[in-house]
């Protein structure tokens, strides 16, 4: 089985190049996806505790249901308040992660385990992988997608993107790159191609 981690900035595309690299691997490919996992994990009631001796009874609501909202205004202006957010997050994610990926070697029909890492280089957490494949676009594409998709304000958007590594780095510390500042065919035509050669050759 080999594995892929995919990683990226915040709306460079990762989780659209992921979603056709899962189709063109069906049935034979595991996807984890950490931003999925770690919504699990907030709106699972298990972190209520913490998240309120952390951030107070504002992070969550009656049902004990993070408030991202809430959350997102905080960390991404305090980065105090990130590190101990993902000083929450981020050790069960990593553990949730291996395990799926322990459980998908036993499974001889999988031959792909691809991880979707947002933060893939700004932490410590290894995952053993073949490959890093970095999707990037320039930060102007970044910023337009991103205010597109989320609606976020301009002061948000420039917040987040302080809190991640500069994407030129992470293309620079890649083992491939999918460029995506073109159109979705040529993001779908990238893609083809990486899969056949990752996984195939
Ligand atoms: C702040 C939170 C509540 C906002 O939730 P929301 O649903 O709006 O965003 P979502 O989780 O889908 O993340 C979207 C993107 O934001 C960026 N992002 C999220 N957390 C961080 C962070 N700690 N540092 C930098 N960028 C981040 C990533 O590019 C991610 O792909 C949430 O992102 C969170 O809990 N973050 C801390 C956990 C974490 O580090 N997650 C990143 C994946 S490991
Ligand atoms: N080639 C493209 N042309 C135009 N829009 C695109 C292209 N690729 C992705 N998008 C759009 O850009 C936005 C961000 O893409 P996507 O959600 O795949 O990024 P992401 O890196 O997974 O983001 P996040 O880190 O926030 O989860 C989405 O609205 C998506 O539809």
């Amino acid at each position: 089985m080999k594995t892929l981690v995919v990683t990226g900035g915040i709306a460079t595309g990762k989780s659209t190049a992921i979603r056709l690299l899962m189709e063109m691997g069906a049935p034979h490919l595991r996807l984890f996806d950490c931003d999925a996992e770690a919504g699990r994990l907030l709106d699972s009631g298990l972190l209520k505790d913490a998240l309120i001796r952390a951030f107070g009874p504002g992070s969550v609501d009656g049902a004990g249901r993070a408030d991202r909202h809430f959350l997102r205004e905080l960390v991404f202006r305090n980065p105090e308040s990130r590190k101990i957010l993902e000083g929450l997050i981020h050790p069960l994610l990593h553990q949730e992660c291996l395990a799926q990926m322990q459980a998908a070697r036993q499974n001889a029909a999988v031959n792909g385990f691809v991880i979707d890492v947002p933060l893939f280089f700004e932490t410590s957490a290894r995952y053993h992988q073949d490959a890093v494949c970095v999707v990037a676009v320039s930060r102007e594409t970044q910023k337009a997608r991103l205010a597109l998709r989320n609606g976020f304000r301009e002061d948000m958007i420039e917040a987040i993107l302080a809190a991640q590594h500069p994407i030129m780095g992470k293309v620079a510390k890649a083992d491939f790159v999918i460029w995506n500042e073109g159109p979705p065919s040529l993001l779908q035509q990238q893609t083809q191609r990486f899969h056949q050669h990752f996984f195939h050759d």
